[in-house]
């Protein structure tokens, strides 16, 4: 398993914001981490991605866990964050390097890896540009080709949808089916649940900070009784007050 969360409770305080969450993604599997506003999704990330330690539970990719090799582990994962994350300072070109530099790959190699992520956001004439200048969904862009261009097991990806226009996200999962192909898995947090539907393997339906139901489409449908309903059905049930699941 790529990823493997087994039993996650966490939070900001004492007070637990997530509880016994358990999450499995495999190989060439993209799973979709979905919930309303204030479910758990950032919070869960956070303990992926080592940015919060859990109270309890164990958080491994490829089996290895953060606390064992903390600088290993980091390269096993790349992460975009909803709102994308610059360095005023630098250009696109230097993001590409620093991001280069941070994993351990070779200046020459990195810039042959992110060419065909440059080209197809079509941002190849914006390479010298600084951040100032990108548009919210440029910025996005770059955040996607920085992943992109790692090699790595496992990509964490908050909301992709939002702030990309229709060829970007095109593009973002004609890129998401290729890593799939060569293996990676793929953690994305998405409310709009039309496009996780058709694009995810798997879901994880976050309430409360509680998993209510995981598995495929038809998993849900089976476990919930509702055979024919989409995910947006399905997930309207759930978050129903005084549903018992
Ligand atoms: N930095 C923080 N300090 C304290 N509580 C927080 C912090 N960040 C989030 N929370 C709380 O944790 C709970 C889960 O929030 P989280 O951000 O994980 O939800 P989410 O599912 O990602 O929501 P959204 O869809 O709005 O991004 C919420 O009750 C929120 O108020």
């Amino acid at each position: 398993m790529t990823l493997e969360l087994k039993d996650i409770t966490g939070g900001y305080t004492a007070v637990p914001v997530i509880k016994n969450v358990s999450i499995s993604v495999a190989p060439g599997e993209l799973t979709g981490l979905i919930g309303l506003n204030g479910a758990g999704k950032s919070t869960t990330i956070k303990h992926i991605i080592g940015l919060m330690t859990p109270f309890s539970g164990t958080v491994a990719i490829e089996e290895k866990k953060l606390k064992d090799d903390p600088e290993g582990y980091r390269k096993l994962f790349a992460f975009v964050p909803e709102s994308p994350v610059l360095y005023e300072e630098l250009t696109l070109r230097e993001h590409i390097e620093v991001t280069a530099m941070a994993y351990g790959i070779p200046k020459k190699e990195a810039f042959q890896k992110a060419d065909r992520y440059v080209k197809a956001f079509r941002l190849e004439e914006k390479m010298e540009w600084f951040p100032a200048y990108f548009s919210k969904g440029m910025k996005q862009k770059v955040m996607l080709v920085c992943a992109f261009m790692l090699d790595v097991p496992l990509y964490v990806i908050d909301e992709p949808f939002l702030g990309l226009d229709p060829l970007g996200i095109h593009t973002f999962l004609e890129i998401i089916q290729e890593k799939k192909a060569q293996g990676a898995a793929i953690l994305m947090s998405t409310h709009v649940l039309s496009s996780a539907e058709r694009e995810c393997d798997n879901f994880v339906l976050l309430h409360e900070g509680e998993v209510k139901v995981a598995g495929t489409l038809n998993d849900l449908q089976t476990e919930m009784s509702m055979p024919d309903a989409t995910l947006d059905e399905l997930y309207i049930q759930l978050t129903k007050e005084g549903n018992q699941l």
